[in-house]
């Protein structure tokens, strides 16, 4: 009313609703789906459109000058968005006269052949009804009449209207169109703007406003309530039946269910069966679980897994139980402790401690004895995994059966890893630069003098086969060496290898001039003095700020502030053609910055050059293109683009087949002694740049797999959400990095990847590929095959 205060009465009511069938929503859906499938994308388009729109009509004036306006967008009930705006026109463009009326607004057919797309789409979306004689049950009937006064009456001129919206002209021109199966004419037309209405095929209602003086009604109609729906019930037709397919494809609703708080108990257990549960037919079917019918919703949705029970825990290790033996089931414990936050470790060790020490129990009587040895190996299982046993509520570890301290144990372990003879058989094989730089290395450790090196070559040049030789050497004389690298699957490569983070306890997030969070007096500081070699792979990928806080510790612990790394020998090593530190939204720069080519650290680093690529020697050609792409001399396009040559493409043609194409080059599917072979699976992947791609082309090779199916689902919640802001199937929607997808599909003998780092040490870590060999409702029974 302030609007109106100032400028004046309004002048046009405009109203546009979305079109489902915009191209641009329908060329964004995958074969099968409609746009009901897809509200988000409604939505969205929606709104790109009513952003244009607003350009139209306050940029571009295409109405005239607007001195002010108010819109309100709400979603209708069949679940398509509408924007109602009422336009208050600079005093030059109000609307005074019916002649101008006409210069913006027809209510009429347009000439077929003159403006044929224009007749599609008055057809389309400006024709009301048909309602009345014609069909009498239309949801605008009110009191025995259309409540939007149509049919309108024929009228040769437009007349202004008193306190009402001016009474268009409306020609007896013959003109007529099928409509929902009736011949209409004029008479039905809604007011409309022909510029408006062919820029954006939709309906889009033009009215003009300034003839009606009750503005607050405008107004109040704009922002009214949206709490309710018009609907009609039909009768069956003689022969009884009613054709449902019929009225879901009229109606055009868009499923929405009504939300529900996870404090209303039945009502929200009720929501996630609906949710996910698709073909129920009654509550009972929602309530049947693998044939068994249950009394509530939350135990049936408890019982698909939908729901995160108190007792998951205790069920994933009482499966397990089943198929795994006693030194597995305290591995799968010390994860669980580590990952799962159980919430009564006691309670949990007590009823799980008989199937834990099953192994023990054979070779040794007393009770007491047993429990400490369980306990002992988990305590290491937890040290690998970077946790103390002293921060769980376990029993007490006697010090009389833990003859080795931590930091005896740290140094045992490094010193008796096995050296294996193939490694210690490389040294006679290592080209010339590899060999230059084994001589070189060997010579510093001899020195002991120490010194940092960084071993440079693009993949597949024999960084690490250097490694091994240079581990196998320096082992075998019976001195330590440890070996790290940036990510677990390189790590697991390396005899003894743990990832640099977890073996150098560098905090996550390290700042300049930052230190390890290992103490002077720790295992870890004591092995690392004692070490004559130490290897970290994959450097090019790490924060330069990692290295520096290893430096920091180093000078600190070896007492020689003065020299990096405190006159170790260390040797990185790596390739910055290949992966660069990851700085989330970083620019170019930022992400350089990051390097350790940025770090202090950097010039006092020994380059070792490896140039000779060892594992493609059979395909020269690929080699030199990878270098080429790598080193940045490849020709680009577009600045920053390369062409991939044709033979190692499969090309896109924008059909829905396309995925399945690729994957049958990748994979070749149609073999099932292929999908069934780990051998034939593992060596092969598809790597793609987004979650939800993954998750896609995931789905599409999971349904082609032969096999028993188990789903498994995601337990998403909110915290410190009381009002349920972000619904269960909101949070379920996100493809976040590092977790799999809500729904989690698996067969068996399917091909799987870890995606963390649960125990570098044992191989398993982020990039691990493992085969499926069996499931249970809350364990999956896994075979590492490459990692
Ligand atoms: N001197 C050598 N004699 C025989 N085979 C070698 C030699 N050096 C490397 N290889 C072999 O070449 C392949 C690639 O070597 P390696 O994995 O060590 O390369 P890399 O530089 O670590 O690669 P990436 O950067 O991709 O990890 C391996 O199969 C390795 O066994």
């Amino acid at each position: 009313m302030a609007l109106v205060q100032k400028y004046g009465k309004p002048d046009i009511f405009l109203t546009m609703t979305c079109n489902p069938n915009w191209d641009e929503i329908i060329s964004e859906l995958e074969p099968r789906q409609t746009p009901q499938d897809h509200p988000d994308l409604i939505v969205r388009v929606f709104r790109a459109k009513l952003e244009d729109l607003k350009i139209q009509l306050f940029k571009r004036h295409i109405l005239g000058k607007v001195a002010a306006y108010v819109y309100v967008v709400e979603l209708q009930k069949t679940g398509l968005p509408q924007a109602h705006f009422i336009l208050i026109m600079e005093g030059r463009y109000k609307l005074t006269c019916p002649e101008q009326y006409d210069c913006l607004i027809s209510a009429e057919l347009p000439n077929k052949s003159k403006y044929p797309e224009l007749y599609k789409m008055v057809v389309k979306h400006m024709m009301h009804g048909p309602c009345g004689v014609l069909n009498p049950k239309n949801v605008c009937k009110q009191k025995g009449s259309c409540k939007n006064y149509y049919p309108r009456p024929f009228n040769v001129s437009t007349l202004q209207g008193k306190d009402s919206y001016p009474i268009y002209r409306r020609r007896d021109d013959g003109r007529h169109a099928k409509v929902r199966g009736q011949e209409l004419d004029n008479r039905w037309v809604v007011p409309y703007n022909p510029y408006l209405l062919r820029s954006y095929n939709c309906h889009i209602n033009v009215d003009v406003c300034s003839s009606i003086n009750a503005v607050k009604y405008l107004f109040k109609y704009i922002y009214k309530g949206h709490d309710r729906a018009s609907v009609s019930i039909d009768e069956m037709d003689s022969d009884r039946n009613i054709d449902e397919i019929k009225q879901y494809r009229d109606s055009r609703q868009i499923g929405r269910i009504v939300s529900a708080h996870p404090a209303e108990g039945e009502r929200y257990y009720l929501r996630v069966l609906l949710n996910h549960v698709t073909g129920a037919t009654s509550f009972q079917d929602l309530r049947t679980v693998n044939g068994i019918v249950y009394s509530t919703f939350h135990e049936a949705a408890e019982r698909r897994g939908l729901i995160e029970s108190d007792n998951t825990i205790n069920e994933c290790l009482d499966e397990a139980k089943v198929f795994h033996m006693p030194s597995s089931l305290r591995r799968l414990f010390s994860t669980i402790l580590v990952f799962c936050e159980p919430s009564n470790v006691h309670g949990l060790w007590d009823r799980h401690m008989e199937a834990m020490t099953e192994d023990y129990r054979l070779t040794q009587m007393c009770p007491h004895a047993v429990e400490q040895m369980a306990l002992l190996d988990i305590k290491n299982m937890l040290e690998s995994m970077g946790k103390d046993i002293s921060s769980f509520p376990l029993p007490e570890i006697d010090k009389s059966y833990d003859a080795l301290d931590n930091e005896a144990r740290e140094i045992i372990k490094e010193s008796t890893i096995e050296v294996d003879p193939e490694h210690l058989g490389f040294s006679s094989f290592l080209n010339p630069e590899q060999r230059y730089a084994y001589d070189e290395i060997l010579a510093t450790i001899n020195s002991g003098q120490g010194g940092v090196f960084f071993v440079d070559g693009p993949g597949g040049t024999g960084k690490t086969y250097l490694y091994k030789a240079l581990l196998a050497k320096v082992r075998a004389e019976g001195k330590i060496a440890v070996a790290t690298a940036t990510s677990g699957v390189a790590a697991s490569i390396l005899p003894g290898g743990r990832t640099a983070h977890s073996r150098f306890k560098i905090p996550l997030n390290t700042e300049d001039g930052g230190v390890c969070s290992f103490t002077k007096q720790s295992g870890t500081a004591k092995l690392l003095m004692r070490a004559s070699l130490i290897i970290w792979d994959e450097a090019s990928m790490t924060k330069r700020q990692a290295v520096e806080a290893l430096d920091n510790s180093m000078r600190d612990i070896m007492a020689r502030p003065d020299l990096p790394f405190g006159g170790k020998t260390i040797v990185f090593g790596g390739d910055f053609r290949q992966v660069l530190p990851i700085v989330r939204k970083g620019t170019r720069s930022q992400i350089i910055d990051a390097t350790l080519r940025k770090s202090y650290l950097w010039e006092n680093m020994r380059q070792l050059r490896l140039v000779r690529n060892m594992r493609a020697q059979s395909d020269p050609w690929f080699v030199d293109y990878l270098l080429r792409v790598g080193n940045g001399t490849e020709d680009t396009m577009d600045a920053d683009y390369i062409r991939l040559p044709d033979e190692i493409c499969v090309p896109y043609t924008s059909d829905a087949t396309d995925i399945d194409k690729l994957i049958e080059s990748v994979f070749q599917m149609t073999l099932e002694e292929n999908l069934l072979d780990p051998n034939y699976m593992t060596p092969r992947a598809i790597l793609s740049t987004r979650n939800e791609y993954v998750d896609k082309i995931n789905m599409k090779m999971i349904e082609r797999f032969p096999g028993e199916e188990m789903i498994y689902y995601s337990f998403d919640h909110a915290e410190d959400d009381p009002h349920n802001y972000y619904p269960a199937e909101f949070l379920n929607s996100l493809t976040h990095n590092g977790l799999p997808p809500h729904i989690l599909k698996l067969r068996i003998n399917f091909p799987i990847i870890f995606l963390c780092n649960i125990d570098p040490a044992s191989g398993l870590c982020n990039g691990t590929r493992l085969i499926v060999r069996g499931f249970m409702r809350n364990a999956i029974d896994a075979e590492i095959v490459l990692g």
